[in-house]
């Protein structure tokens, strides 16, 4: 595999294709799956930056399978992602945030061993406010006969992953993704319309400056959730306090704290006691990514990719980030 540096002018579609050269039998059909996430990518972060001056910003006048007010980009995202992703041949099925059921492929197009599993528009709280916002896709490979994808082909653990990342619509556009080989770091370059590495093999420091949480929930978390957030917050005499950062788009911290180093995290509460993130193309994907760039992620209990998902939609506690302060999450939080 050949070792670029940030300088390099190399092109996502380049370094997809020598990275599939670590596969002997790769058929090229992940590589597909990836090129056209970059597409989609392109095209929604053309939406997001026009996002004031056409008519994109505000909510749909829908409700998803969450119960939340769907945002027209939420939906303007979701179509983007589907109509790129459906007629290439290399999926069985899909399934986003914004559908209750399994997206299938439709009939007039080849099915192909893969699923994409993925959350269109992250942070939809904070479109109309100028503040960046996310995608994140999960990729599983079909295990169950037959040519549909099914849910029990969606239903993996998240260790099943073969490939997982997001897209940060930011000051600049970034994709950022792994096969299980490293996370890479590719930074869109509006002038040339084209996803140029910049950061390679990315690695998370092994202990966080940042802590992320939205303590305005402080009052009905667990005690134990409290006894840990005053832990980061230096307030138990245990250690250095963290530096608080909270921009409420899930990706935006997580790329903050993947770069700097740090503690993401969306405890249970009385009103969430799954918490708010959902499991399957929120937390995986992000998990994956944070391990294969040395971190770890918990959901109190357990290894996030070790939980054997239930439905579709499931949510999750999540402490994302870090090494040694997930250790310190874990350690804390089964004190129960
Ligand atoms: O406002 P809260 O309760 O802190 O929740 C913020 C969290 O909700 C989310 O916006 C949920 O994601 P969606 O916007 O994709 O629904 C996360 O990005 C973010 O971390
Ligand atoms: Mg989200
Ligand atoms: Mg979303």
């Amino acid at each position: 595999m050949v070792k670029h540096t940030d300088t390099s002018v190399v092109t996502i579609d380049r370094y997809i294709i020598e990275q599939e050269r670590n596969y002997p039998d790769a058929t090229g059909e992940l590589s597909g799956i990836l090129y056209d996430l970059a597409l989609a990518s392109k095209m929604i972060a053309n939406k997001v930056r026009l996002a004031g001056l056409v008519d994109i910003l505000g909510a749909e006048g829908t409700e998803n399978v969450q119960g939340e007010v769907q945002q027209k980009l939420d939906v303007i995202a979701d179509n983007i992602i589907i109509k790129a992703l459906d007629h290439g041949g290399r999926l069985c099925a899909m399934a986003s945030e914004e559908q209750e059921q399994l997206i299938p492929i439709p009939t007039q197009f080849k099915r192909g061993k893969y699923l994409l599993l993925f959350d269109p528009l992250d942070g939809s709280s904070n479109i109309d406010v100028n503040v960046p916002v996310g995608t994140i896709f999960s990729v599983l490979k079909k295990v169950t006969p037959g040519e549909d994808g099914t849910m029990a082909d969606a239903l993996q653990p998240g260790v099943k992953q073969v490939a997982a990342g997001y897209v940060i619509y930011g000051s600049s556009t970034m994709l950022v993704y792994s096969t299980g080989h490293g996370v890479h770091g590719f930074t869109l370059d509006p002038s040339i319309g084209e996803f140029l590495l910049s950061h390679p093999d990315m690695k998370i420091p092994e202990h966080g400056r940042y802590l992320s949480v939205n303590d305005a929930y402080e009052q009905i978390w667990p005690e134990n959730v409290r006894a840990l957030m005053r832990r980061y917050r230096g307030l138990d005499g245990q250690r250095k306090a963290m530096n608080v950062r909270y921009v409420g788009s899930l990706v935006a911290d997580f790329h903050r704290n993947l770069l700097g180093g740090g503690l993401f995290a969306y405890p249970a509460n009385q009103k969430s006691p799954e918490g708010k993130l959902r499991l399957l193309y929120e937390c995986n994907p992000l998990a994956f990514i944070c391990e294969q760039a040395g971190g770890a992620a918990i959901d109190g209990t357990q290894r996030i990719l070790d939980v054997q998902p239930t439905s579709l939609h499931q949510r999750t506690p999540y402490y994302v980030g870090s090494k040694a302060d997930v250790a310190i999450a874990a350690e804390m939080l089964a004190k129960g």
